[in-house]
């Protein structure tokens, strides 16, 4: 039974850690650089100051750049007990452990709290911040497995839902869910800079949903981005190409309002995004989005599927999803489109506009 944990930086995931597993009964020991976060921390109910005996686990809680050496140094200072970090990249602190304590690897384990807030430091921290939430556990080849059981063990304790992944496949995964969506919402927001009062005054809930993370620390979000670099360039040299297809679009139509594609590049960011954003499951792993039908009868002749396609394709709407029927006896066929919800008038009103024979 593990029932001594110590967590070693007590800001905002340190100090969360602390109060679940404190509130579940287990023994919490609390370490951070800064006497006022630890003491802080304390009177939060996340534990005891210090500790005079091993721990079982210790959970590093501190920034990406210097998490790997406090694991590497926790290794060193108990030898019984296993380590884990909770940083947001994990590629990175676990070479930072492969160079300082080559030695002690098998009592290492990464993981990472798909868990946070855009607020910092232990006054920010909740006892319900992992509830029904991802902890991802990211072992490597030289772990052992009473390291991973003990991670998995203490995130089930805060009611978090244990996963194992491989660190690159992590970061890889990171770079799109949550490293992307730091950079676009800090950039969106960053122009409400450059607009008049009374322009802000506008805002609305579209613009506070996307910049609601925009309020995150610079110096922790320095760390995870630059820690993380490799694999977000990719994804953030694919949202670039994205960013100047609109922007020549938007070029094309200024300069002639008739100008012929541009509406068609403008509509499929839009449309792509439907698609990407159906696919985040809903909370505690529901399915996405629903789709929508639309019934076409199709002519049973060569040709006329791709016939079909083509025009859904002009329409600039994507199928989800299709299934044919075979009318018995008849010369057609009646095709089903899954379509998102959104896009479905759409459709049906430029099929209709095509020639095809639309159902309810
Ligand atoms: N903020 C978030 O939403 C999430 C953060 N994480 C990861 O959790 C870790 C902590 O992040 P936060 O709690 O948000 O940061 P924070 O800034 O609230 O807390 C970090 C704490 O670590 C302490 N610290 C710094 N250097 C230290 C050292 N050498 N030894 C001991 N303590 C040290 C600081 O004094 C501070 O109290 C980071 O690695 C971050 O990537 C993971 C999931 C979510
Ligand atoms: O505020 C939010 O919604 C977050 O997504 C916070 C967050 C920040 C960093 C992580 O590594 C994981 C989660």
């Amino acid at each position: 039974m593990t029932d001594h944990v110590l967590v070693v930086g007590t800001g905002l995931l340190g100090t969360s850690v602390g109060i679940a597993l404190s509130r579940k009964g287990f023994r919490v020991s609390l370490e951070d650089v800064s006497p006022t976060a630890v003491a802080l921390a304390r009177d939060l109910g996340a534990g005891t100051i210090g500790t005079d005996d091993s721990p079982d686990l210790v959970i590093v809680a501190a920034p990406p750049d210097v998490a790997g050496q406090v694991v590497a140094d926790q290794l060193a200072a108990y030898p019984r007990a296993h380590v884990t970090d909770v940083a947001s990249v994990k590629v990175a602190v676990a070479d930072a452990v492969r160079r300082s304590a080559p030695d002690h690897l098998d009592r290492y384990v990464g993981s990472h709290p798909m868990a946070g807030r855009e607020r910092s430091g232990a006054v920010a921290a909740q006892a319900d911040l992992f509830e029904g939430r991802t902890w991802v556990i990211c072992p490597h080849a030289a772990t052992a497995p009473e390291a991973t059981e003990l991670v998995r063990r203490v995130a089930e304790a805060v009611g978090a839902v244990p996963v194992t992944m491989d660190a690159a496949e992590h970061d890889a995964a990171v770079a799109t869910v949550s490293h992307l969506p730091q950079v676009a919402a800090s950039l969106v927001a960053a122009r409400l800079r450059e607009v008049s009062e009374d322009a802000v005054a506008l805002a609305g809930q579209g613009v506070r949903d996307v910049t609601r993370i925009a309020a995150s620390d610079p110096m922790l979000w320095t760390q995870i981005l630059a820690g993380n670099a490799s694999a977000l360039l990719p994804v953030v040299e694919r949202l670039a190409g994205d960013v100047a297809a609109v922007r020549d679009a938007l070029r094309r139509v200024t300069d002639d309002p008739d100008s012929e594609g541009a509406r068609g590049v403008l509509a499929t960011a839009i449309a792509d995004g439907q698609l990407g954003r159906a696919r985040i499951p809903g909370k505690h792993g529901a399915p996405p989005t629903t789709y929508a039908t639309v019934l076409v009868v199709v002519p049973d002749r060569p040709g006329s599927l791709a016939h079909l396609f083509h025009d859904v394709g002009a329409a600039s709407v994507s199928i989800e999803d299709i299934r044919i029927e075979h009318a018995r006896g008849g010369p057609v066929g009646l095709v089903e489109l899954s379509v998102l919800p959104a896009v479905l008038d759409r459709l049906r009103s430029a099929l209709t506009a095509a020639g095809w024979s639309v159902h309810e």
